[in-house]
């Protein structure tokens, strides 16, 4: 099938890969002409393990190209795949001026029907105001059908994560569009879960929710385990046994940080109050998340007798491992915290070497801990899990490690006469 993708962000770029993978003709649109010439000199713009390899393959032969050319792409295309962003406002409500701006643009150049499918996350309700939009905008009925379609790929696994989806969400009250995505996804094989246009909105936010839901429940414990001096990964894996609570987002730590979770349960608690519903746990997740980081430097600050005018090496900047993104990263929350505090930072990210705030970038990890007091592990980068220790104690002032991601062998940490210190980690 001919698909347009708007949008060559991390969910454009790799459901253009996928469905270029999958047979279907791709024409990927972005307004960014930068981002458009990087990907046509075969470059991805984001770093996404196995994408870059798959956009030069599928552009090699033919099946996938870029542009910048919205409106060549919205007059040909008879299907138009949507994945620009939607970010929040400082109220919590989500900025839809991308989603407007090419709507916008489908209503000028209408001439035959569309298929639209709305791949960015969206607030309960706005699949039916855009259908709307495009009638009040002179648009006949019979010319359109939107279907919404929720991404759940995660950053740094998103290659794998989209060609191995546990399910696909449809939401539309349209049964030909139904049938037209299903045949779009046909050979992943994943079961489909029709529903509503609002359906799938929802079980978009239900689903980021709950698993922002069960890492503040699970950091709100590891301060528990640090008064009674028990492991909270022994917690993590004794629960995670039992099948009604699985064993996975039960890592505990500096926190959830991404472009998702923050903006995403802010936006659902903006749309819950619109509609004058009280969301407790949602309050009291993001609370959670945001004390975390204080309280991991509370605990750094009492282990090295005070943080004012100590050297502190931050390992890893990025929101998660394996992306190049810092986007509401606790990486860089906890930084600009340390600097607040009187701290000098300096930092070693393998993916981020310049960031909009005044830490210092050393060229490699052991230079990064070079004259330091103490090193956080605050990304849980594989090279951080099992570095050659004695190195990085020959390297520091002080020894105290400060397990942010709970993902170091403490006794690896001890055996190099450092200091070991996490929280939930006797
Ligand atoms: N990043 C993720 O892991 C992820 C996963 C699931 C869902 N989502 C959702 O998917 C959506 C996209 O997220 P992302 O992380 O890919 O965003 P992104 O910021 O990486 O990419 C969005 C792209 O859209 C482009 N764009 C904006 N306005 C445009 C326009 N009018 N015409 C053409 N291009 C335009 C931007 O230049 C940018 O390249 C969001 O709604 C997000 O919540 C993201
Ligand atoms: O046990 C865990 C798991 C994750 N995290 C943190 O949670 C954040 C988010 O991680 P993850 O969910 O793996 O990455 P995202 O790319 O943000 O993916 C989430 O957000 C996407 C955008 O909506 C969804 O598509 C995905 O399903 C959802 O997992 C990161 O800061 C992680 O460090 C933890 O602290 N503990």
């Amino acid at each position: 099938m001919d698909i347009c993708i708007v949008g060559a962000g991390y969910v454009g770029l790799t459901t253009a890969a996928l469905l270029a993978e999958l047979g279907h003709s791709i024409h990927c649109i972005d307004k960014d002409i930068s981002k458009i010439k990087l990907l046509n000199e075969g470059k991805s713009p984001i770093h996404e393990p196995g994408l870059e390899e798959l956009l030069r393959k599928n552009q090699q032969n033919g099946k996938l190209i870029f542009s910048d050319d919205r409106e060549a792409c919205f007059l040909n295309a008879p299907i138009l795949l949507i994945a620009v962003g939607t970010p929040s406002k400082p109220n919590g409500d989500t900025k839809l001026t991308a989603l407007k701006s090419v709507f916008e643009q489908i209503s000028r150049n209408i001439s035959s029907h569309k298929l639209i499918i709305i791949k960015s996350t969206v607030p309960p309700s706005t699949n039916e105001w855009l259908h709307q939009y495009l009638i009040k905008s002179g648009v006949d009925a019979t010319l359109f059908d939107i279907v919404s379609n929720p991404e759940f790929l995660r950053e740094g696994s998103a290659v794998y994560d989209s060609f191995h989806p546990d399910k696909i969400v449809i939401g539309s009250s349209s049964p030909s569009a139904i049938e037209t995505v299903k045949k779009i996804y046909e050979k992943l094989n994943a079961p489909y879960i029709e529903t509503s246009l609002t359906g799938a909105e929802l079980m978009k936010y239900a689903s980021n929710a709950f698993l922002a839901t069960k890492i503040s429940f699970i950091n709100e414990f590891s301060r528990i385990c640090d008064q009674y001096g028990v492991d909270v990964n022994e917690i993590s894996t004794s629960i995670g046994m039992d099948p009604r609570i699985g064993p996975h987002f039960l890592q505990s730590g500096l926190g959830y940080g991404g472009s998702c979770f923050p903006k995403d349960l802010d936006a659902l608690g903006y749309a819950a109050r619109k509609r004058r519903i009280k969301t407790d746990i949602l309050r009291a997740v993001k609370k959670v998340n945001e004390d975390q980081v204080d309280y991991y430097i509370n605990k750094l600050d009492k282990e090295i007798h005070g943080l004012k005018g100590k050297q502190i090496t931050v390992w890893g900047l990025t929101f998660k491992p394996n992306t190049d993104d810092t986007r509401e990263s606790q990486s860089v929350k906890l930084c600009e915290k340390l600097l607040k505090r009187g701290c000098s930072v300096v930092t070693y990210d393998p993916k981020v070497q310049t960031i909009r705030i005044p830490i210092d970038f050393a060229p490699d990890m052991y230079q990064a801990a070079k004259y330091s007091h103490a090193l956080i592990v605050a990304t849980d980068w594989q090279q951080f899990k099992s570095p050659d220790w004695l190195k990085v104690k020959r390297a520091m002032i002080g020894n105290t490690i400060l397990d942010g991601r709970n993902c170091l062998d403490r006794n690896e940490v001890i055996a190099a006469g450092l200091n070991y210190v996490g929280v939930g980690r006797p």
